[in-house]
């Protein structure tokens, strides 16, 4: 059984961010497979003591030079880990489920012994996604769910419950094949928990929440990578941690190294992220750790991953690299439109709302105020940038059509017009929107109801009750816009 072995308790009291680093590369390296519990709790009571309670400003701390890094004993951690163990076993009778893979039935009893330990508190609170909140606060996040009922399967002896994760939700695969899914945890607010239901139907609808199938699977190892990735330096809404930014960070590298993170395009754009904060010598720029998670993303997910390219896209706009970034975000907008828009794609609508309605315009505003920058002036002449702008939205046209509920409204409309009235008109003429025969989006638009294929009934057709907007494949780009333009304005 996975329990606490005598090399994991030998590397206690962790005294330091290299000794956590030596316990998590010996637990993956194995010979077993990392015990999902002890690390969970282990990061969970380092992350609690670097970003709760820090009232003292880090300057003052430093004065009194208290040391901050946590001293993590043994004990601590072996009392936590005994009292998940003990809730884990005492809940599940294991003679009940007689078969070797696990069932549907035991899966559902795993997550409702870890739901019915939460608290009623509410739940998007930072630092609730380790085992620590939930044994020391019965508190957990939506992932928090999802990462403990895959813990209690470990130490359970269910080898065939892996996480599956989305970029904004995660679930659990199981069975002789790995292919069984069921829903443990909740997604989003006031949406009814399907918890125990098979993801299958919502895969059906296309919608970007489960990533139109292509979820990424979870083995042992990259479950740590994921407990490492959903770790949260940060101390409040201004400061973060740098011890436990700086040891997020060595972890993703000692499981980059080992090739745990080369199906995981998120966790690669958090590690890029962190080495924009503090570049780690000897490691690549953050703009080829972004460029590595696009094509794992383009590699293993046909492409159907939105955040690498807005990761890149944030990274090059706080760089004033302008140009790059839009184009980054036409190639966001890109993997958009091969879904349908569903009322539980809220957090992709919200990246796509601020890219177009708030980051584009402060694009043109900068650049047209500030005249100086040959470079970034011309961006409002170049016609490659003018055909991106276009590219994403759309995009979101796409996106829209054959959805169930709208994705645009007038408001998108007015940020729209001031973008492009703000390119020069030569500009604007100058470029060809041609119909891009290998791109009809009907093809990309994967139906998963084969019938539609057969009866020879596009996209476009079966979203009888989606919702109509012009797409700008087939028009000249203005006449395009106008029509797009007064559509919304008639909903106002
Ligand atoms: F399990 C859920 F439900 F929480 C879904 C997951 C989210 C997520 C993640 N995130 C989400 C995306 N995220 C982003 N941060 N910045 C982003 C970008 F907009 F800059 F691209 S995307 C933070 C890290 N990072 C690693 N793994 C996961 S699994």
């Amino acid at each position: 059984m996975a329990g606490f072995r005598d090399r994991d308790k030998r590397h206690f009291p962790l005294t330091d961010s290299g000794s956590v680093v030596a316990l998590f590369r010996e637990q993956i390296e194995g010979p077993n497979d990392p015990n999902l519990a002890l690390l969970s709790i282990t990061l969970g009571c380092i992350e609690n003591a670097l970003t709760m309670n820090r009232a003292i400003p880090a300057a003052e701390e430093a004065a009194l030079l208290r040391p901050i890094f946590p001293v993590v004993d043994l004990e601590t951690v072996e009392a936590l880990y005994a009292k998940f163990e003990t809730l884990v076993r005492g809940s599940v009778d294991l003679t009940e489920y007689k078969s070797t893979f696990s069932s549907r039935e035991l899966v559902k009893k795993i997550s409702d012994v870890v739901w019915s330990s939460l608290s009623r508190s509410f739940k998007d609170k930072a630092h609730l996604q380790s085992l620590y909140s939930f044994l020391t606060g019965n508190k957990l996040d939506c992932f928090g769910v999802a990462f403990g009922v895959v813990a209690a399967a470990q130490i359970l002896g269910c080898d065939d419950i892996h996480l599956a994760l989305s970029e904004d939700h995660a679930w659990v695969v199981f069975g002789e094949d790995g292919t069984d899914t069921a829903e443990v945890t909740w997604h989003g607010k006031g949406n009814e928990d399907k918890r125990g239901q098979s993801i299958a139907l919502s895969v059906a609808e296309k919608s970007w929440l489960y990533f139109n199938g292509q979820p990424v699977i979870c083995t042992r190892a990259t479950e740590v990578a994921a407990m490492v990735s959903a770790a949260n330096p940060s101390i409040n809404l201004t400061m973060d941690s740098i011890e436990m930014g700086a040891l997020q960070q060595e972890l993703l590298w000692l499981l980059h190294d080992k090739g745990h993170l080369s199906r995981y395009p998120m966790a690669l754009g958090n590690l890029g992220d962190l080495e924009e904060i503090s570049p780690t010598p000897g490691r690549p720029p953050p703009l080829q750790i972004f460029q590595e998670a696009i094509s794992v993303a383009i590699k293993h997910y046909n492409n159907h991953h939105v955040y690498p390219y807005t990761y890149m896209g944030g990274y090059l706009y706080r760089k004033r690299r302008y140009k790059e970034a839009i184009k980054c975000w036409a190639e966001a907008s890109n993997v958009i439109r091969k879904f349908n828009y569903t009322r539980e794609d809220e957090e992709i609508y919200k990246e796509f709302l601020e890219i177009a309605n708030e980051l584009i315009p402060n694009i043109v505003k900068a650049v047209s105020l500030n005249t100086t920058d040959r470079v970034q002036m011309n961006i409002l002449y170049n016609p490659e940038v003018y055909a991106d702008i276009l590219r994403f939205y759309d995009g979101i046209c796409e996106w829209e059509e054959g959805s169930s509920t709208p994705v645009l409204h007038v408001g998108w409309a007015q940020h729209l017009t001031f973008s492009l009235n703000k390119f020069d008109p030569r500009t604007r003429a100058k470029i060809d929107v041609a119909k891009d025969e290998d791109s009809d989006s009907d093809s990309d638009k994967e139906s998963n109801d084969e019938n539609d294929n057969q009866n020879g009934k596009s996209q476009k057709e079966k979203g009888e009750s989606g919702v109509k907007t012009g797409s700008l494949k087939n028009k000249d780009p203005k006449e395009a816009l106008s029509v797009v333009v007064e559509d919304l304005k008639k909903e106002e």
